[in-house]
């Protein structure tokens, strides 16, 4: 610390926060317990506790990640956020760098030769951390600056270079390949079902990016079937569903993905089914997704159903074992060429992790991402061994895995009402309680980071959800009904 003879005032303050200024270690601490449960275990785990905190006497503090890929997650993702919680957390107001391991080495030796200045560890006390088996905070990148996605919903790195076809899917492929090429199709509409986590939604992005770049000049609507059941309700609130209906009708290729969530929803079913009828009469191309196949969709309007099966059926299988190893290969080269290291691992590594994260592609690509986290380019040099022990709070297993879905239809109804007012602008508090319950639910009893639950429930800001986190968190210690309500659904989700 320096300070200049005579300069009385600073010299005070700087005495005054010598005393009151909480070892960097401890602020940090806070600002991880705000950040894990923001966050969630996964992205927390994965992205966050690997990082050091370092600082030297003067107060410099930089936060040190094992790996240039995790800093640069922490820097899209968290950053801002860390910046606030540190500033609020932090009396004297130390400024905190983030660096990767490498980076600050260099800049570390740098600093030590000018001004003899020590970075030491400042440790934060240990806190509870559960390692993801999967989370879209982990697997979803945000978009690259500058770059804004042309069609709201769709993921740039879900294009057909980057999706691997095998035994499982090749049919699909094919089938969304010549669809994107706007070929005459006998079959219109087109429906992908499949189970989760095995690439339906990677499959309708590639379609609508190759469809785009083929016929810029054709118009494709890609939505989730949740975005249009809530901006169909937001529409009909505002009197503005001719605005809705000509936006979609005015589609050459309307996508929508995960369709089987409009089952059971009334008056968006009907929608649905007239936008659908209107665009196949007019020649244009509709394409879906869903779980499930339409004669499965039990709770379908049968008219609609009877309409999303008059095309083309296309199932999808869960990837096999030679196609869980295609894809690990295909991710860990991506990753590799962009982040400059050799993009392989041990064969015995990819052997473990495609015979252990069978469940979904998902979940593989979550402990693939997990593994980059913590070794970054040091991948190709892990060892069984480290690769088990890094894995293995990911390997419990067992428990049942509840959807979003299931825990809106459960919140409904025990609430006594209908799923689709949890998804709906409306704010009395009959609603309005039991929506931010189903948020807090979502929260414990999935992976699913803010942003994703925020869009699951009608598009909502993950700041809602962060804010209907909070408040349930807060009145469950004191309201005893609430309390009861939230652990009989819990029951019933888990089963
Ligand atoms: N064949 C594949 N090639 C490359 N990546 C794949 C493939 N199948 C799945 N994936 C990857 O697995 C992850 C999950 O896939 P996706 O989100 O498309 O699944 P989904 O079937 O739509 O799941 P859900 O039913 O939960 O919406 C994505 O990151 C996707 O890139």
């Amino acid at each position: 610390m320096s300070i200049k003879v005579g300069a009385a005032s600073q010299e005070l303050s700087a005495a005054y926060a010598a005393v009151t200024r909480e070892p960097a270690g401890i602020v940090w601490n806070k600002v991880c317990v705000s950040l894990k449960r923001e966050l969630g275990d996964a992205a927390f785990g994965s992205w966050i506790a690997p990082a050091v905190l370092r600082e030297t006497q003067a107060g410099d503090v930089v936060l040190v990640t094992p790996t240039g890929i995790a800093r640069d997650w922490i820097r899209r993702s968290a950053w801002r956020r860390i910046g606030e919680l540190w500033a609020a957390g932090d009396a004297v107001g130390r400024r905190l760098d983030l660096k990767s391991r490498l980076e600050f080495e260099a800049s570390a030796d740098a600093a030590s030769a000018t001004t003899g200045a020590v970075y030491v560890e400042a440790k934060p006390q240990p806190i509870e951390i559960v390692l993801p088996v999967s989370s879209d905070v982990v697997t979803a990148p945000a978009p690259v600056a500058g770059k804004a996605s042309p069609v709201q919903g769709l993921q740039e790195r879900f294009t057909f270079d980057s999706f691997v076809p095998g035994p499982a899917n090749e049919f699909a492929h094919a089938v969304a390949r010549r669809v994107a090429s706007w070929a005459d199709g006998h079959f219109n509409p087109v429906l992908f079902h499949g189970p989760y986590g095995f690439g339906k939604t990677h499959l309708l992005n590639a379609l609508a990016w190759e469809a785009m770049r083929a016929a810029p000049n054709k118009r494709v609507v890609y939505l989730t079937a949740e975005r249009f059941l809530s901006t169909f309700v937001r529409a009909v609130m505002d009197r503005q569903t001719t605005a809705f209906k000509d936006e979609l009708r005015g589609a050459d290729l309307l996508i929508i993905d995960d369709v089987h969530f409009i089952a059971g929803k009334q008056s968006s079913q009907e929608e649905l089914f007239h936008t659908l009828t209107a665009l196949v009469e007019d020649g244009r191309r509709v394409v879906f997704s869903a779980d499930r196949p339409p004669s499965a969709m039990t709770e379908m309007d049968a008219r609609l159903r009877s309409h999303l099966s008059a095309g083309l059926v296309c199932g999808m299988e869960p990837a096999d074992r030679s196609l869980r190893l295609g894809i690990l290969e295909r991710k860990i080269e991506a990753l590799g060429r962009a982040q400059g290291f050799t993009g392989t691992v041990k064969p015995e590594v990819l052997q473990f992790l495609a015979d252990r994260f069978t469940d979904s592609v998902r979940e593989l690509e979550g402990a693939l991402n997990t593994l980059t986290a913590r070794a970054g380019e040091r991948l190709s040099r892990l060892s069984l061994d480290e690769v088990q022990a890094i894995l293995r709070p990911h390997l419990r297993g067992g428990e049942k895995r509840i959807t979003i879905d299931d825990i809106q239809k459960a919140t409904s109804e025990h609430y006594g009402m209908k799923q689709a007012d949890l998804l709906s602008e409306r704010r009395n508090r009959a609603i309005a309680r039991p929506r931010q319950a189903a948020m807090w639910l979502a929260k414990q009893l999935t992976t699913r980071s803010l942003p994703d639950i925020g869009r699951r429930f009608g598009g909502r800001d993950h700041t809602t959800v962060l804010h209907a986190v909070r408040r349930i968190e807060a009145l469950r210690q004191d309201d005893a009904v609430l309390s009861q309500d939230l652990e009989t659904i819990t029951r019933k989700l888990r089963g």
